[in-house]
């Protein structure tokens, strides 16, 4: 049988792509590869009553926490504090940015923002969910506390985004701006190895995934792609297929792996759109760009736009070029 290479190896052997290499990103990505194996360890239990259903406590972003929203938070927290070279983190689980204050977090060079876990509404009822990370270098002085700027940069000055999945299978995927690369998880031998090199996205596709549910909400522009993409076109392969699970990271790897766009529009009811710019939107269009596909806030490149809060949303459109651009089309003639 081949002999797959393991994360950590990859890990290793690509350092030298990247301009900074001291071992500090390796060491960041291995701490988010075991922070991943222990919350995955959980989520395979999420049906146990200790585990499933909700915390009780509401978080910045207004939502309900579930359990195992707070539980992988502190999971990833306490790893990355004990083992990443990082001088702080930001959460879409925490009010603030949380900085480390020991010497050798505040000589580190690097900040993560991350969604501990992203499709909570699914974990209860066993759909996939996921954990998505962003990580930055620090823009004020090492040696000197993290700072609110070093985590508000645009999405264009991430070092490396990826995500985990915990699907059928547990996969982790990332880019650190060297093309985008999946390892599965065997949980036989407690080890992701290589098994997507180089993922790249189709230049167009034949599925769309938005909540159609908030259809009367969208702005014309929306509406109007949506009805396109249910047209009958034989010759251009329209109708699409709609998919949507309810999980960004979900959603997006299908789309990824098989042809497709994903959708969340502002509307009436999220005027500025739902999703994370720092947590969601700009880690998922790093892995988009990374993978020949395309990130849009419906009128330019998402990770141009610059942050000014921790937890603003925005309107977020990834996936095929040809449909991200078809998407820019429809919002451009509504102007
Ligand atoms: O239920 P809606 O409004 O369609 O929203 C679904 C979207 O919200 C999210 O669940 C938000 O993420 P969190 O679960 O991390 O809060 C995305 O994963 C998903 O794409
Ligand atoms: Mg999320
Ligand atoms: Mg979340």
């Amino acid at each position: 049988m081949e002999r797959h290479t393991t994360l950590g190896e990859f890990i290793i052997k690509n350092q030298q792509d990247f301009p900074y290499a001291k071992g500090e990103l390796t060491a960041l990505l291995s701490a988010i590869r075991l922070a991943g194996k222990m919350v995955n360890q959980e989520i395979n239990k999420a049906g146990l009553a200790e585990i499933r259903g909700k915390a009780g406590n509401e978080n910045v972003q207004g939502e309900v926490q579930a359990k195992l929203d707070v539980l992988a938070n502190d999971m990833f927290i306490s790893t990355l504090r004990d083992r990443g070279d990082i001088c702080g983190l930001a959460s879409e689980e925490l009010e603030d940015f949380v900085v480390f204050n020991e010497d050798r977090h505040k000589n580190a060079n690097y900040v993560v923002l991350f969604d501990p876990l992203d499709g909570s509404s699914n974990i209860d009822v066993d759909i996939t969910v996921g954990t998505i990370f962003s990580i930055y270098r620090r823009i004020s002085p090492t040696g000197t506390p993290v700072t609110l700027e070093d985590f508000l940069q645009p999405g264009v000055n991430q070092v490396a985004a990826g995500y985990l999945i915990y699907g059928s299978s547990t996969m982790l995927v990332y880019t650190t701006g060297n093309g985008v690369h999946g390892f599965t998880f065997d949980p036989g031998i407690g080890s992701f190895f290589l098994s997507h090199p180089d993922i790249k996205f189709p230049e167009s596709g034949r599925i769309y995934s938005i909540n159609e549910g908030n259809y009367v909400h969208f702005p014309q522009g929306i509406k109007k792609f949506i009805r396109w993409t249910q047209e009958l076109d034989e010759a251009d392969k329209r109708p699409f297929t709609s998919r949507y699970t309810g999980s960004l990271v979900a959603d997006f790897h299908r789309n990824m792996l098989l042809g497709g766009v994903f959708l969340y529009p502002t509307g009436t009811t999220a005027p500025k759109g739902k999703l994370r710019l720092l947590y969601e939107c700009n880690p998922m269009a790093f892995i988009a760009e990374q993978a020949g596909g395309m990130a849009s806030d419906g009128y330019g490149r998402i990770m141009e736009r610059q942050p000014t809060e921790l937890h603003e949303r925005a309107p977020f459109f990834c996936g095929c070029k040809k449909e991200v651009e078809k998407i820019e089309w429809f919002l451009k003639q509504e102007d």
